[in-house]
């Protein structure tokens, strides 16, 4: 559903994405792996032509985007959840999802309180009272009730604890297992592991490895060579 190929981008005069190839299937989970700088947000920013690219092709459902303005992406089904979260911390959290509800959407404001009950209990909270990782359930939340076919999410995991990070991995289950596709960028590498179907690694602006779940679990090598710490010599 979702393919981009030899996908450039720029900020400025910095040349930082040099050819990003990747694709999602219908109902599939696929993983963005990569160092810290490595162009991952830039992808999904430029995707979504947050950040039009300057080079490459991105098709999604068989339309080209080239050109397209981003609500008009947003509309065939393409949700990005930022880093920053970005919900509205002056509303309540059933306000959040009222104003982003699509009637059309599979998934209605109930369905997702029963995804999850957190946010369920806590529905009359203003955004701005809510904890990280609530913060975080509410903005997927507030993406699944838009409708999209594909949900982009950007480190949804970083910085939140143990037993949230458990929680947000079934959610995710469950969410492909209902058919809507993820592309996940993810530094948590077992969280990767856990739930990917395929796996794709850029480093320095560039894929450098797409493979199965079972040839990158086997693989220790590629792990190795792109997702550890890379040594700074002084
Ligand atoms: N707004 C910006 N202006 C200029 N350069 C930027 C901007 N945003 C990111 N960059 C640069 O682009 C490169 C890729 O950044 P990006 O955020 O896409 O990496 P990432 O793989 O998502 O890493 P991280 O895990 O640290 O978020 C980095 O060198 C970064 O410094």
């Amino acid at each position: 559903m979702l393919t981009v190929e030899g996908l450039n981008a720029h900020y400025g005069k910095s040349h930082i994405l040099q050819g990003v190839s990747l694709t999602v299937g219908a109902g599939e989970l696929v993983t963005l792996l990569g160092r810290n700088g490595a162009g991952k947000t830039t992808t999904l920013r430029a995707i979504m032509r947050l950040l039009p690219p300057t080079g490459g092709r991105v098709a999604f459902m068989g339309q080209d985007l080239a050109g397209m303005p981003t609500h008009a992406i947003a509309r065939l089904g393409l949700a990005m959840v930022p880093e920053h979260r970005g919900i509205f911390s002056l509303l309540s959290v059933r306000e959040n999802l009222e104003i982003a509800v699509d009637a059309k959407s599979p998934w209605q404001i109930e369905d997702v309180f029963g995804l999850f009950p957190r946010l369920a209990e806590r529905r009359r909270n203003l955004g701005s009272r809510l904890s990280g990782g609530e913060q975080q359930m509410l903005a997927i939340a507030r993406a699944l009730v838009s409708g999209p076919r594909l949900l982009l999410l950007d480190e949804p995991t970083e910085g939140l604890a143990p037993v949230i990070v458990n929680e947000l991995v079934e959610t995710f289950r469950r969410i492909r297992d209902q058919g809507t596709a993820i592309l996940l960028v993810e530094q948590n590498l077992a969280v990767c592991m856990k739930l990917g179907d395929r796996h794709t690694i850029i480093d320095l602006g560039r894929t450098v490895y797409e493979g199965s779940a079972a040839d990158f679990a086997a693989d220790e090598a590629v792990k190795d060579r792109y997702l550890t710490l890379r040594s700074v010599v002084t």
